[in-house]
């Protein structure tokens, strides 16, 4: 029997260190060259990523990363590291290591894996904090870690969590925080679940994502059926100019109050952690859209970040996965 402790690794995308330009800059520019993130030929890509995203984007970027900044840092850190705190604490009994990363910048993902072998963990469990499945999310994590793992003479034994979209704790977590929501406040005329979108030609090339949020949605729909708001489904975060998949939020949001939709709540369930994406695209900017176009009430859901439920949920997705690991 293997007494050694097993580490798990919870790993989310990456942020900027500051709101400074410079840092933002280096954001990007780790993110976008990710052959698995923009989907062109290098000689094409990097050339329209060094001459207009990098000099263009990121300083259009400030005043928003600004607006969201938390007291220790960018959201999407600050909530990942509670995360991962508080799954310790959850699993303080069971002979495992919690520890959290970047897949682009810091907290660096190979010093993490270098810690987790540092305190004699030979498996290493990395947890994607994406409930469905991208290659531009989850592929490439998965990547990352083995590219890391190449000069290695020993390797760790790793697993993998490839989606949790459909776990019903994951479920149960999200529908409960709504639920609440609700009996505290009132229903919204209507939900709308908005996910991060992807471009068309990944979902038409074989990406299971789009399929993996309707599945998210289908389970949300049965689980709040009771309180009788329509749910419907959305893409946010488009970028660049080829065509991501639909509806694009921003769009639904707008035609809603003209279908007589002035009272909506959104919830971003793609997102276990509120960032950039949710905080200043969502809350902020589509609540002016909605609004500009005669909407009279918008209120936003947060994401699970380190709600305690959220935590025992996820405790359980990694003892499942854990299984005779343990
Ligand atoms: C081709 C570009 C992009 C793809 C594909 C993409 C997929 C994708 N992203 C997330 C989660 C997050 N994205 C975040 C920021 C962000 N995403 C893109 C582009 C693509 N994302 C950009 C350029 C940015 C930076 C901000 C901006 O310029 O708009 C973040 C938040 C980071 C933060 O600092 O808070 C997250 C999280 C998912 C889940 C996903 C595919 C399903
Ligand atoms: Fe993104
Ligand atoms: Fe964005």
């Amino acid at each position: 029997m293997n007494t050694t402790p097993i580490g798990v690794l919870l790993v989310n995308l990456g942020t900027p260190e500051s709101f400074q330009v410079k840092d933002i800059r280096q954001y990007l520019k780790l993110f976008l060259s990710d052959p698995r993130v923009v989907e062109l030929p290098k000689w094409l890509w990097q050339p329209i990523l060094r001459g207009l995203i990098l000099p263009f984007r990121a300083p259009k970027l400030v005043h928003k990363y600004r607006s969201i900044w938390l007291k220790d840092g960018s959201p999407l850190f600050v909530y990942t590291q509670a995360q991962a705190k508080a799954l310790q604490q959850e699993l303080a009994t069971e002979n495992v290591v919690v520890d959290m990363a970047m897949r682009y910048g810091n907290p660096d993902l190979g010093s993490a894996i270098e810690r987790l072998k540092k305190q004699a963990c030979e498996r290493i469990l990395i947890v994607p904090m994406y409930p469905q499945y991208a290659a531009s999310t989850t592929a490439t994590l998965f990547d990352r870690v083995a590219e890391l793992s190449k000069t290695w003479r020993e390797q760790p034994d790793y697993r993998f969590i490839k989606r949790f979209c459909a776990h019903p704790d994951y479920i149960q977590s999200l529908s409960t925080k709504i639920a609440r929501y609700w009996d505290k406040n009132g229903t919204p005329q209507r939900l709308l679940l908005s996910f991060h979108g992807l471009p068309q030609r990944a979902v038409d090339l074989g990406d299971p994502y789009q399929q993996d949020c309707q599945q998210t949605a289908a389970l949300l729909r049965d689980a709040l059926s009771v309180y009788n708001v329509p749910i419907d489904i959305s893409f946010q975060s488009q970028f660049g100019k080829a065509k991501w998949i639909e509806p694009a939020t921003q769009a639904v949001l707008e035609a809603y109050p003209s279908q007589g939709i002035k009272q909506v709540d959104v919830i971003c369930p793609g997102f276990v952690a509120d960032c950039l994406e949710t905080l200043e695209e969502i809350q902020l900017g589509c609540a002016d859209a909605f609004k500009q176009k005669g909407g009279e009430q918008f209120r936003y859901i947060p994401c699970l970040n380190d709600d305690p439920e959220w935590i025992k949920a996820l405790a359980n997705i990694v003892r499942e996965r854990l299984g005779s690991w343990s």
